[in-house]
């Protein structure tokens, strides 16, 4: 890895955001490895600590419940630096999880819905992606978050099919250009 990177980042985490599908788990992965950061995934904690899926969680629980414990593990997680985090498509939509997403980087994985719906044709195990209708379904989310998104401090445009390699050298190539943003964001 680029030394200078490591040296700017300076253990602040880098959160991932975007729709599923973006990529968030596949590319926190790799960049977490890049940058030799710990790597870990809200949906996945919550998935180990409740012994189900998320789709059994939204079905036996519903929603709110899973929006409750996707808030408890990200409030856990800020507590660490060195990681690499990626987060539920639907993390960004309450306020307080601005307050510990703003403790780190935010990167947006801006993937177009057309990208998303050849990627997750045959999911099934996104619950808000079981509808008839997934490319209405996935155009009003995007709707819906876009300006939510928006507010991260990186965004990173998927205007074509690429691998998830070339996607971890866009976001360390932008980093450094974003960088001062959240450093300043501890110093206050
Ligand atoms: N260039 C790419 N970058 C990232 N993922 C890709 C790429 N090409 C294909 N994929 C595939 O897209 C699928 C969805 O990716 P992934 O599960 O990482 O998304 P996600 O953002 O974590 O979704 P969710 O919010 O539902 O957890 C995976 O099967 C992954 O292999
Ligand atoms: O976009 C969403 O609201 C979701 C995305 C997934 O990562 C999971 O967190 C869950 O399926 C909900
Ligand atoms: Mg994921």
């Amino acid at each position: 890895m680029d030394g200078s990177i490591k040296q700017l980042l300076k253990g602040v985490n880098l959160y991932l955001i975007g729709m599923m599908g973006s990529g968030k788990t596949t590319i926190g992965n790799l960049l977490a490895q890049a940058v030799n950061y710990s790597f870990i995934d809200t949906d996945e904690v919550i998935v180990k600590a409740a012994g189900k899926p998320i789709s059994d969680i939204f079905i036996t629980e519903g929603e709110p419940a899973f929006r409750q414990l996707e808030s408890n593990v990200l409030a856990q997680v800020c507590a660490y630096t060195k990681l690499t985090i990626a987060t539920g498509g639907g993390i960004v939509l309450r306020r307080e999880n601005w307050s510990y997403l703003h403790h780190g980087l935010i990167i947006w994985l801006d993937v177009p819905v057309e990208i998303l719906l050849e990627r997750l044709k045959e999911d099934q195990t996104r619950p808000l992606l079981q509808d008839p209708d997934t490319q209405n379904k996935l155009r009003s989310l995007l709707d819906e978050r876009y300006s939510l998104y928006s507010q991260a401090d990186l965004h990173i445009e998927i205007t074509q099919q690429e691998t998830p390699e070339q996607t971890v050298t866009n976001i360390l190539q932008a980093i450094p250009g974003v960088l001062k943003t959240p450093v300043e964001k501890f110093q206050n």
